[in-house]
C-alpha cells in the first residue's frame, strides 16, 4: 500500500476522546490518531483541556499493537475490551550520567466508535510496522552466561527483555551456558536455519565469543581461509544482540549509548542494524582472534594478566591491578608499523564522534559496498562486491612505549564515557592505533585520567593517534634491539630537545646506547613481577578485547562493517529531544539507518 493511499484511506479512521482509566485532575485523554508515512501521531489533553501535547512516534519505533487494554510490566494483564486497543512504542529519556538515551517501552490506549474501526485501526498499524522496519527479527537464539558480571544474566533476560519479545512476537529460543566457548561452538556446528540473529546475555567477553562464532560460520559457508589476512571476509548475515550482564559492558555502551538491558531489548525487537568493524589479529599465518574494542600491549596488557590472577576480587580486581601496574611504571620497546587509512574521510583528533546516522560510516558503506544498491539491508546482496581500498604505505616506528593499543570504535564505557580513542567510527573499515611513547609516571597518570574526563588524552607530548587500516607489532630483532635505561625524566627531556612529537618518534627510533636484550632472557623473564621485584619484565603481553594472546609479534587487519549489531550507535540526545519527544518528524534518526 503506499503511503499516500494508507493516508487518505486513514483519514477517517478518527478516534474519539477516551479518558484513561485514573480519574485524577491531571487525567490524559487521547484524542486524534493520525498514520502519515512514517509516524503515528495523537494529541493528548488533560481533563481541562490546558495541556494540549502532540505525540508523534516514527511507526518504526512502535513495539505492538494490541486488542483491549493490556499492560506488560512489571505483570501482563489484559482487559479485553471491544473497542479499544493499545499501542506499545519507544519512549526515550535522559540517561542521567551517560552520554546515550535510555529507551523505555511507552504505552498509550485508544478507544474506537466500534470494533470494526478499532480491527481496522490495529491491522493498519500492524502492516504499517513490517513496512517501516524490514529487519526485525522473528526468530532469535538467545545465549545466557549465567556466571557473568554479577550473575544475574538469567533474571535479567526472564524478568526485562523476555516478556518484551514476547509482546512483540518474536519467538527464542534460549540456552544458559554451561562451559566457556559453548555458545560458539554452538554458533559454529549447529544448525542455524530460521534465526534471524543471535543475542549475548553476558558481557563483553560473552559477546567476544558470539562474535567468533557468527564471523567463523559465515567464513566456513563462504569457503573462506580466516588464517589469511590478506583474504576479504564475507559480512555476517545474523545479527548480534547484546542484553548487558557482564562486569565489562564496553561493546554495549560504545554502540548504544547505555547499559541497560531494556534500551538494549528494545533495539533488538525494532531490527536496528549497526554495522560495525572488526579487527582480525594473526600471528605467522594464523588466525589468533578478533577484536573489536582493544588490541592493546604493555599496560593495558599487563593489567589484564594481573587481573587473572585475582579474580577472586571480582570487577574490583580491575582497579587493583591498574594501580598495581601503574606503580610498576613499566615499558617496552618494540617495533609498529601500520597502514594509514585515508585522511581525507576523517581523523582521529578531529573532535567529531561517531553517533547514530554517522555520515563517516555511511560514506564508507558506499565505499566498501559500491554495488549494492541499499548497502543497509541485505547482507546477501554484497556477496563479490566487496571493495578493497588499494594500500598505500606501511609507517614504521620503533622505541619504548608505555601501551600499544588498537581500536575499532570509541570504546566507551561508564569510566570513560569517551573512551580509548573519542572520534573512532564504529563502521568506516579503520582503527585508531594509539601510541604512548614512554614518559614519567606523571606523565601517564594525567594520560590515564583524561580517560575519564573530557580533556583530550592525545595532546600530550609522548602521545600518538593514527588512523590506520592494519597494524604490525614486532619486537625488535636481536642485534638491533636497543633496551634504554635512561631514566623516564630523561625520556621526555628528549621530547622537549628533539621537537615534539615528531621529533621525539625520531629521537627515540636514533638512539643507539643501551643494553641488548637477548631472545632466551626474553622468554624467560617473567610476564608480571609485582612492584617488589627489581627487574621489569622486557616483554609484555597482549590485551585482545579481554583475552591475553600467547605471542607478541601480530599483525592486525581492519575489516570494515564485517557484523552487524542490534543496535543504531549512540543518538545524540539533544537531537531527538527537540523533534521526536516534541512531536517533529525527524527525518535524520528515523530514517537514516533503514
Ligand atoms: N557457563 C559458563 N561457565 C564458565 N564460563 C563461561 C560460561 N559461559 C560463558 N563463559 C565465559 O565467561 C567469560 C566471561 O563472560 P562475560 O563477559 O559474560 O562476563 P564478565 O563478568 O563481563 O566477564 P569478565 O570476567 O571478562 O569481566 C566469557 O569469556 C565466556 O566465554
Amino acid at each position: 500500500m503506499s503511503t499516500g493511499r494508507r493516508r487518505k484511506h486513514l483519514s477517517v479512521l478518527r478516534g474519539t476522546k477516551r479518558k484513561k482509566k485514573k480519574k485524577t485532575p491531571n487525567a490524559i485523554q487521547t484524542q486524534i490518531r493520525v498514520l502519515t508515512g512514517w509516524h503515528f501521531k495523537w494529541t493528548e489533553v488533560d481533563k481541562k483541556n490546558r495541556d494540549k501535547k502532540t505525540v508523534s512516534v516514527p511507526v518504526a519505533e512502535v513495539i505492538g499493537v494490541e486488542e483491549g487494554r493490556v499492560e506488560i510490566l512489571p505483570q501482563k494483564s489484559v482487559e479485553d475490551t471491544d473497542k479499544d486497543f493499545t499501542v506499545f512504542y519507544v519512549k526515550r529519556s535522559s540517561s542521567g550520567g551517560s552520554y546515550g538515551l535510555l529507551w523505555r517501552l511507552g504505552r498509550t490506549q485508544f478507544s474506537c466508535p466500534s470494533r470494526v474501526l478499532r480491527d481496522q485501526w490495529i491491522a493498519h498499524l500492524r502492516t504499517a510496522v513490517k513496512t517501516h522496519s524490514p529487519l526485525r527479527p522473528h526468530k532469535l537464539l538467545v545465549f545466557i552466561n549465567p556466571f557473568g558480571g554479577k550473575k544475574n544474566g538469567r533474571q535479567i533476560y526472564h524478568s526485562l527483555a523476555a516478556p518484551l519479545f514476547e509482546l512483540a512476537d518474536i519467538s527464542s529460543h534460549v540456552i544458559v551456558t554451561e562451559r566457556a566457548n559453548q555458545a560458539r561452538d554452538h554458533i559454529l556446528k549447529k544448525d542455524l536455519t530460521g534465526f534471524d540473529g543471535v543475542v549475548c546475555v553476558g558481557g563483553d567477553g560473552m559477546f567476544s565469543e558470539i562474535l567468533h562464532g557468527v564471523i567463523g560460520r559465515t567464513q566456513q559457508e563462504a569457503g573462506l581461509c580466516e588464517h589469511d589476512p590478506d583474504v576479504t571476509l564475507q559480512p555476517c548475515p545474523l545479527h548480534i544482540g547484546i542484553i548487558p550482564a557482564g562486569s565489562t559492558d564496553c561493546v554495549c555502551h560504545a554502540t548504544v549509548g547505555v547499559i541497560d538491558p531494556v534500551t538494549s531489548a528494545l533495539h533488538i525487537i525494532i531490527g536496528d542494524s549497526q554495522p560495525l568493524d572488526v579487527c582480525s589479529v594473526h600471528h605467522a599465518s594464523a588466525l589468533l582472534r578478533y577484536s573489536v574494542s582493544l588490541v592493546g600491549y604493555g599496560f593495558y596488557g599487563d593489567v589484564l594478566a594481573e587481573s587473572e590472577k585475582h579474580r577472586w576480587m571480582g570487577p574490583l580486581r580491575y582497579d587493583y591491578s591498574g594501580t598495581m601496574v601503574f606503580l610498576s611504571n613499566r615499558s617496552y620497546t618494540g617495533r609498529v608499523q601500520y597502514l594509514p587509512a585515508d585522511p581525507l574521510f576523517s581523523s582521529p583528533r578531529d573532535k567529531t564522534r561517531c553517533l547514530s546516522g554517522c555520515g563517516v560510516c555511511s560514506r564508507s558503506t558506499e565505499r566498501l559496498f559500491p554495488n549494492s544498491s541499499d548497502s543497509g539491508s541485505l547482507y546477501s546482496s554484497y556477496s563479490g562486491q566487496i571493495s578493497t581500498d588499494s594500500d598505500g604505505e606501511w609507517v614504521s616506528v620503533e622505541g619504548r612505549f608505555k601501551c600499544v593499543s588498537l581500536t575499532c570504535m570509541s570504546s566507551s564505557c561508564t569510566r570513560s564515557p569517551l573512551g580509548l580513542s573519542p572520534s573512532a567510527h564504529l563502521a568506516d573499515g579503520t582503527g585508531d592505533l594509539i601510541l604512548v611513547w614512554d614518559t614519567n609516571p606523571l606523565g601517564f597518570l594525567k594520560f590515564l585520567h583524561r580517560h575519564t574526563s573530557a580533556q583530550d588524552q592525545f595532546d600530550l607530548p609522548f602521545v600518538q593517534v593514527h588512523r590506520v587500516k592494519a597494524v604490525r607489532f614486532s619486537l625488535v630483532e636481536d642485534g638491533e634491539e636497543q633496551v634504554h635505561e635512561e631514566s623516564a625524566y630523561e625520556e621526555e627531556r628528549g621530547y622537549a630537545e628533539s621537537g615534539g612529537r615528531n621529533g621525539s618518534q625520531q629521537h627515540l627510533a636514533q638512539r643507539s646506547t643501551g643494553q641488548v636484550i637477548t631472545k632466551e632472557e626474553k622468554t624467560t623473564t617473567p610476564l608480571i613481577c609485582g612492584l617488589c621485584c627489581k627487574k621489569a619484565p622486557d616483554v609484555s603481553v597482549w590485551n585482545c578485547d579481554g583475552e591475553i594472546l600467547s605471542v607478541t609479534d601480530i599483525l592486525c587487519k581492519i575489516h570494515g562493517q564485517l557484523v552487524r549489531l542490534y543496535a543504531r550507535g549512540i543518538e545524540d540526545g539533544a537531537v531527538i529531544h527537540n523533534c521526536i519527544q516534541q512531536g517533529k518528524d525527524c527525518k535524520r534518526t528515523c530514517t537514516l539507518e533503514r
